[in-house]
């Protein structure tokens, strides 16, 4: 069945009229159940079935089992032809969801037999944003490149090569430089030299953080770089294990944290809903933004992770706005784009929250 209309009946109008930020979109965790059924449709030997690309409902996965899952994605989105669709839905998703500015990441992949190449990966990605922009559709999208932890740093330097050709080639669109993958393999410390370089070269970086418990040692290292945004970071306080020092370099450098509640609940890092870590830093009153992580597997979109916080944690309508206008501040625009986002949430506030 549509996991999309059973959202769209649940989620109240307000959520989904107010202007939207995102900033945390893995492309192809973003991939929709019905981008995947034309994928399926192209591909019918590799006899992949929607309830392998989406964990639905009530459902829960380890993260382990998350992992599996973008794994058989990646088999469905294979050549630039695919990728470009999964851009272009996605993005044109985004923009039905009201998000104003959306910042994607993806991490590059080549595949020997359709010829796709790392660099025409992303060179097809960026391709999608322009076509987009030339719809017409009312979204500015940028680009981070990413680096998946798993293969080492021989693979994340060459990756932050790219990464910064592509800053200065893209016209704006590559804006930074994105650490993920599965937080259980490999260790921050072998990445160090290869986030300090793409940072030297001006490239913003998101690094996802404390995803996973007892992982303060790498965290402290990566806090002494300091990133820009931090991904998750759901194990940094003391209180599930963390370390006030953590804590400590996080307000200090005012590192805005990108939220994902669905996603860690789904992904069974956080035990439910009312416990998730949002509350500890929404309460010190550090920055802290809504995201969907991966919209398509989680099964979710931008309004209903705004309508759960919400409800989760008693927000107002006026909370609400204040927090997604207050995401424009952490995005990686350029400074006249984040006044024109300023500008506009300034002009709609009167139609949407009364
Ligand atoms: C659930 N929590 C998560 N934690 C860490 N990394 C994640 C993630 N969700 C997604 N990714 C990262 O994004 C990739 C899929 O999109 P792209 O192929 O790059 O577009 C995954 O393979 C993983 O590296
Ligand atoms: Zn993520």
């Amino acid at each position: 069945h549509d996991s999309r209309k059973e959202m769209a009946q649940d989620v109240q109008t307000f959520y989904r009229e107010l202007p939207k930020v995102e900033l945390h979109a893995h492309l192809n965790g973003s991939v929709s159940s019905a981008t995947v059924e034309k994928l399926v449709a192209s591909k019918p030997h590799l006899n992949i079935h929607q309830n392998m690309t989406a964990i639905r409902g009530g459902q829960r996965r380890t993260l382990d089992e998350c992992f599996q899952v973008f794994k058989v994605i990646h088999q469905l989105v294979d050549s630039e032809e695919d990728v470009m669709m999964v851009a272009k839905d996605v993005i044109q998703e985004f923009a039905a969801d009201g998000v104003k500015y959306l910042e994607l990441r993806s991490t590059p992949r080549e595949d020997g037999k359709t010829g796709l190449t790392k660099r025409s990966y992303v060179q097809t990605i960026l391709e999608a944003i322009n076509q987009c922009k030339e719809d017409g559709l009312d979204i500015d999208v940028r680009f981070l490149v990413a680096v998946d932890r798993r293969n080492g740093p021989e693979v994340a330097m060459e990756t932050v090569k790219m990464a910064e050709d592509f800053m200065l080639s893209s016209d704006g669109a590559v804006v930074g430089l994105d650490l993920s993958g599965d937080p259980t393999v490999g260790h921050g410390k072998d990445l160090l030299l290869a986030l300090q370089k793409a940072k030297n070269a001006g490239l913003k970086l998101a690094l996802h953080m404390s995803e996973v418990p007892s992982q303060n040692e790498e965290s402290e290292l990566l806090l002494s770089l300091p990133p820009d945004r931090i991904g998750h970071g759901t194990f940094l306080h003391p209180e599930v294990g963390g370390a006030d020092s953590l804590v400590e370099k996080v307000r200090k450098n005012n590192i805005p944290l990108e939220l994902c509640l669905t996603s860690n609940v789904k992904g069974q890092t956080v035990p439910s809903y009312d416990k998730h870590h949002f509350l500890y830093w929404y309460q010190l009153g550090h920055p802290c933004v809504i995201c969907t992580d991966d919209k398509g597997v989680f099964c979710t979109d931008l309004s209903q992770e705004y309508q759960l916080a919400a409800s989760t944690f008693g927000l107002s309508n006026e909370a609400v706005w204040t927090l997604s206008q207050r995401a424009i501040a952490c995005s990686f625009a350029p400074q006249d784009i984040k006044n024109q986002l300023e500008q506009k949430w300034t002009k709609l506030r009167p139609q949407i929250l009364h």
